[in-house]
């Protein structure tokens, strides 16, 4: 029978670069995990696509999926529901492939209780004022909304004890091989190969 996949959670405060690090990740050609796109209330962003970045959704046909059982979780950020299509991630890890989630803390421990065999990683940043000013410097949210997302930040970095591994994002390349070796290694673990060969970045 065919191995399952691994469940990969990526968390972190918003603004620490979870989505940066994602697509730097995806955007390698060794990289074999799927991404799960997420359902969201929150209105795109400049340049975000539908079926891309996020399935944009109203808050009834999101209610709708939360009653049909459709999400493997979900949660409300800052005003607004985000949540993981729960047919594509259990079909997807069926057919042996490693699936990757970045979403916040509210839904990964949801997500830990269902899958408590997942690789839960938290991404933090150098410092909360280098967090702040990565949110503001990304320029998509008003003030209020940046106030609001870094008093949640500040709960959800004390958090991240729940979490397998702690990764720090200070530079963006040294952030996606931390993941990448991580990842690796898990694999080794559970599966209990000898590790391969894993190369990282020299890390001064
Ligand atoms: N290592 C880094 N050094 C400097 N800037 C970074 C780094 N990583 C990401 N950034 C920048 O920080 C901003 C926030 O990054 P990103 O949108 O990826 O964060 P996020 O964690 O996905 O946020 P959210 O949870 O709000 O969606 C972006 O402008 C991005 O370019
Ligand atoms: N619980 C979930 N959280 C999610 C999901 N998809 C994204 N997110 C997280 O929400 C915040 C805000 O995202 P933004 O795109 O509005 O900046 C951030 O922490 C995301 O990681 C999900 O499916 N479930």
């Amino acid at each position: 029978m065919k191995e399952k996949g691994l469940l990969i959670v990526l968390s972190g405060p918003s603004g620490v670069g979870k989505g940066t690090v994602r697509k730097e990740i995806f955007s390698q050609p060794d990289t074999s995990f799927e991404y799960s796109i997420s359902m969201t209330t929150r209105a795109p962003r400049d340049g975000e696509v539908n079926g891309v970045d996020y399935f944009f959704k109203s808050r009834e046909e999101f209610e709708a999926l939360i009653e049909q059982e459709k999400l493997l979780e979900y949660a409300e950020f800052v005003g607004n529901y985000y949540g993981t299509p729960v047919d594509y991630v259990k079909e997807t890890l069926e057919k042996g492939k490693d699936v990757f989630l970045e979403i916040e803390v509210q839904g990964a421990r949801q997500v830990r209780k269902k899958f408590p065999d997942g690789l839960f990683i938290f991404l933090v940043p150098p410092s909360l004022s280098e967090l702040k000013n990565r949110i503001v410097t990304r320029g998509t949210e008003t003030e209020d909304v940046i106030n609001n997302r870094m008093s949640v930040a500040k709960e959800e970095i004390e958090m991240m004890n729940l979490y397998d591994y702690v990764v720090e994002n200070d530079q963006i390349d040294l952030a996606c091989e931390r993941i990448k070796a991580i990842v690796v290694a898990e694999h080794c673990r559970r599966e209990r190969v000898e590790p391969r060969y894993i190369k990282m970045l020299e890390v001064e």
